[in-house]
């Protein structure tokens, strides 16, 4: 059938389109320019749907803050963690405060829901349910699009390579006795530095110690990983942790501004923190790649020294399944350093600090140390349990360490409840660490540096149920031994040889520190002397 086209121009000078059929019957539409408001408005219409629909909570998700588009309740978010000096632990505790343990916001693209009290952490962590860990940009682009390692990756792909890791790591010493002689070789190097420094200046040294740890405590790691030990002169280390510090302080365990809101990688790539997040993880990605490049110029797939030996040789075996690869390798090895260095060594910043700002828990500790290991040998992991009070510096320097940060976020695999709330598959949950480790009602001074908060009524180690700075369940910490071991042993072996105290003349150190994916205690100064 022949359809042609009529076209004519009215008053106003807009155009007019009809069709005619042959039957002479005229279909007049409307005009050219109503029918593009009509489209206008009806986008109009459809956009609003979409944003009204972007500010409706599922039924019975947690309570929380009001959303509106587009930002959800990031405003709201934003406004009270500038209200609570920056801290993010700190805005959410306070969200805790106004609508119970569990809260639940929409931050840019992202559900999220935050646990804030023992109950409901270990519900999050323990439920099956929630053992996914997030998806999206952020949790991609550092591993080049694709999830991998160990820290962000979940289901079979997750299960299969942590449990190759560990069983491997175990062979090279993790949790044996290879481990501990590591660990304690690494505890002289530490004292022999200090020494140096200590020695070389009249009236002991004035340290930095905030970054004090870093280098030993990478060592203990890396020996297994990859039979690496680094010299505290190692520029390229030095730059790369220096790095990882300022990574750390510009991103959130809950995501980052550019994971919040995708458009700004594109539009705002500097300012969204897209560009730095992205050059970091190159740098970190390039360092490694030029180890296991060297690495494999020595591989002998008959005498494998360290994990990455054991690794490179089931990459070339015939049963090696898909979730191998040389990138998950790398992806393997930038998560056990980040996770590995970070969080051991600030812990250590942290109770070191502590430790300055309450000295009877030196001289309980120095106590301690000289009646069961006295001056002429330096302590070992032998000793540990003869020791309870410096296990119990362990414990506290580690709590008042994590009670300043969440979880790992994990992810909802599948439509489930929390707390009796409903949370809908996908949905990011995290546990705010602050309501466990820093509950008034648990632990009544939260604020002081107390290690006999763990010691029972016979000076035994006593742990509660609700210290779960590693986490909890399948997801639980992979490094929970090696760390502990090292925070002993680097506090014991320095406590043994040095006093600590606030250089004369300064301010007391601050204990805000700085926020991030793992707080910092931030730079701060001790006068180290010699124990006479
Ligand atoms: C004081 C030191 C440390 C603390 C407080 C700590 C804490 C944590 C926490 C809270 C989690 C998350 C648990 C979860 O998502 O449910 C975790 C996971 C993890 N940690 Fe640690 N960690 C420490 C040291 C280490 C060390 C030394 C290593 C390396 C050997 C390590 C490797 C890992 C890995 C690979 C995971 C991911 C586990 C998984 O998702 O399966 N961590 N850690």
């Amino acid at each position: 059938m022949q359809v042609d086209i009529l076209e004519r121009t009215d008053l106003n000078g807009a155009r007019e389109t009809a069709r005619s059929s042959p039957s002479k019957v005229h279909e007049v539409g409307l005009p050219h320019h109503y029918k593009m408001w009509l489209a206008v408005l009806l986008f109009v219409a459809f956009m609003g749907f979409l944003l009204f629909l972007d500010t409706k909570k599922p039924k019975n998700f947690p309570p929380g803050p009001k959303w509106y588009p587009i930002f959800g309740s990031a405003l709201k978010v934003a406004k009270m963690r500038k209200d609570e000096g920056g801290y993010l632990y700190k805005a959410t505790a306070e969200l805790a405060r106004q609508y119970g343990p569990v809260v639940g916001l929409k931050v840019g693209k992202d559900r999220q829901v935050v646990c804030c009290d023992y109950p409901s952490i270990k519900e999050m962590l323990t439920k099956d349910e929630f053992d996914g860990r997030p998806q999206g940009p952020f949790y991609e682009t550092r591993t080049w699009g694709t999830r991998r390692g160990l820290l962000l990756t979940d289901e079979e792909f997750w299960v299969e390579q942590r449990r190759f890791v560990l069983r491997h790591l175990r062979d090279f010493g993790f949790g044996r006795r290879t481990m501990a002689e590591l660990v304690e070789q690494e505890a002289e190097h530490l004292v022999n530095y200090f020494k140096e420094k200590v020695n070389a200046e009249k009236g002991g040294a004035v340290i930095e110690m905030a970054d004090a740890f870093g280098v030993n405590v990478l060592n203990t790691l890396w020996m297994m990983m990859a039979s690496i030990r680094y010299s505290y002169e190692d520029q390229e280390l030095k730059k790369l942790q220096n790095l990882l510090t300022e990574l750390f302080a510009n991103i959130d365990m809950v995501g980052t501004l550019f994971s919040q809101f995708p458009f700004l990688r594109h539009v705002a790539p500097e300012a969204s923190g897209y560009k730095q997040f992205i050059n970091i993880h190159q740098k970190v990605w390039t360092f490694l790649k030029t180890e296991l490049d060297k690495h494999k110029e020595t591989f002998n797939e008959n005498e494998p020294r360290d994990l990455m030996d054991v690794y490179l040789q089931m990459l070339q075996s015939p049963e090696k399944n898909a979730s191998f690869s040389e990138s998950q390798l790398l992806a393997i090895c930038m998560d056990m350093f980040m996770a590995g260095s970070e969080t051991t060594s600030k812990s250590l910043g942290f109770g070191f600090l502590y430790m300055l700002l309450t000295p009877e828990v030196v001289k309980k500790g120095q106590e301690e140390i000289d009646r069961v290991v006295g001056r002429e040998r330096l302590p070992n992991l032998n000793d540990r349990p003869s020791m309870p009070y410096i296990e119990a510096i362990v414990y506290e320097s580690v709590r008042v360490f994590m009670g300043r940060t969440f979880s790992i976020p994990h992810r909802a695999l599948r439509d489930t409840t929390l707390h009796g709330y409903y949370v809908p598959k996908d949905t990011m949950v995290v546990a705010n660490f602050n309501g466990t480790l820093m509950d008034e009602n648990l632990w009544g001074d939260p604020h002081v540096f107390r290690p006999d908060r763990f010691l029972d009524e016979n000076g035994k180690i006593f742990v509660p149920d609700w210290y779960l700075p590693f986490g909890y369940g399948k997801h639980r910490c992979m490094g929970q031994t090696l760390a502990r071991s090292n925070i002993f042993l680097f506090t014991a072996s320095l406590l043994q040889n040095f006093d600590f105290v606030i250089p004369p003349g300064t301010e007391p150190p601050k204990t805000c520190g700085v926020d991030g994916v793992t707080p910092s205690p931030g730079s701060y100064y001790a006068l180290v002397t010699n124990r006479c």
